[in-house]
């Protein structure tokens, strides 16, 4: 084999440079936390994050792909953070669930993490200033939208800050060979991304509901002839084999989070931001002909896309809805403010859920 030596030796001088201007730059992030500390700033700044991703990667002209170079960023992001000030950020518990997973790619490994045991307790805590941020699934490219999550936003004044998309592997994890297996866990969600696999490998399972995809490995680790549908970040956890890998039914499984906090974040601009809305309706309206039309004309000969849309019951009365929207552009875009004042003029009531780079 060649001589390494020359190279091992050009890297050791890359990596004294690197450690020293990754230390410099940290240095600069803790004068801009006393500055912000001295005005009650937000330390989180989704909207410059989102730039300095962006920066970076454009600058990049590889070998490095631009997941690897945003991962390498968010950790030092979020090493800045720290020093600034000790971030708080709830998620859906126990440890390992895929939300805990999420909430560790957006803000690294330099902050605290809690974990809770419902959605509404995740609001609750972000309200009550308990922690600084929530992270909640909002939606899966297999399975559609997280109802629960949606709900939420009815009755909290929260908003929604970021959002990140993270693919989701699942795995069937148990102490049992499969013909042993006699239950298998999960989350519901997860249950259901998986429905054409468990078919196919375990057709007379009972198929049981679990609070979270890490609770589910917990039973599989105590119950005789029980599996759980899970990641494996939770079977390593909990210490619990893997029977098989990749046990999804569509490959890019995909789960879109939103990252919830009590201010909202300011516009990255060029096109590259979102905004989310809740519409109630006026009772009955949702029965004439049109009013779906005329809820959404506002926002179409503004020019500005909508990208989802979705009806839930209101719980006012029966046949009653509310809709969940999400659209690009940014509250403080004019074409927003004045799309959002012609909507009010036809429905009952347009929350905005926030604004927050795409
Ligand atoms: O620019 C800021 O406001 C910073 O606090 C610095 C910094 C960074 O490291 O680049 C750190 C945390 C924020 O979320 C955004 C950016």
């Amino acid at each position: 084999m060649m001589d390494l030596t020359p190279f091992r030796e050009k890297i050791d001088v890359i990596d004294r440079q690197l450690v020293e201007l990754i230390n410099e730059r940290l240095a600069l992030a803790a004068e801009i936390g006393k500055a912000k500390r001295s005005v009650g700033g937000k330390i989180y700044v989704a909207e410059r994050e989102a730039e300095v991703l962006r920066k970076v990667t454009s600058l990049s002209k590889g070998p490095i792909k631009n997941d690897a170079l945003k991962a390498i960023y968010c950790e030092i992001m979020s090493a800045a953070i720290a020093l600034e000030k000790p971030l708080q950020i709830a998620y859906l518990g126990p440890e390992s669930t895929n939300s805990h997973q999420a909430a560790i790619k957006k803000f690294g490994s330099s902050v605290d993490y809690h974990a809770m045991t419902s959605f509404a307790d995740i609001f609750t805590a972000v309200e009550k200033k308990e922690v600084d941020y929530g992270i909640i699934p909002i939606e899966n490219s297999t399975d559609g939208s997280v109802r629960d999550a949606i709900d939420q936003f009815v009755s909290s004044e929260l908003k929604i800050v970021a959002q990140l998309y993270m693919e989701i592997s699942y795995c069937l994890i148990t102490n049992e060979p499969l013909d042993q297996i006699k239950k298998v866990y999960s989350k519901d969600q997860a249950l259901a991304q998986c429905r054409l696999w468990l078919q196919r490998h375990l057709p007379n399972v009972e198929l049981c509901d679990a609070s979270s995809t890490a609770r589910a490995v917990q039973i599989a680790s105590e119950q005789p002839g029980a599996a759980a549908v899970a990641n494996e970040l939770a079977s390593v956890r909990y210490g619990v084999p893997i029977l098989a890998r990749n046990i999804e039914d569509k490959a890019n499984n995909m789960t879109r989070f939103f990252v919830i906090g009590r201010e909202p974040s300011g516009a990255v601009g060029g096109g590259r931001d979102m905004t989310s809305l809740l519409v109630l309706l006026d009772e009955n309206a949702a029965l004439h002909s049109g009013t779906l039309l005329k809820m959404v004309e506002p926002l179409s000969k503004r020019g500005i896309n909508l990208s989802k849309i979705e009806s839930r019951p209101s719980r006012r009365k029966a046949w009653d809805y509310y809709f969940y929207i999400d659209t690009g552009g940014h509250i403080d875009d004019p074409e927003m403010r004045e799309a959002i004042a012609e909507m009010r003029q036809y429905c009952t009531m347009v929350k905005w859920l926030g604004s927050y780079p795409r």
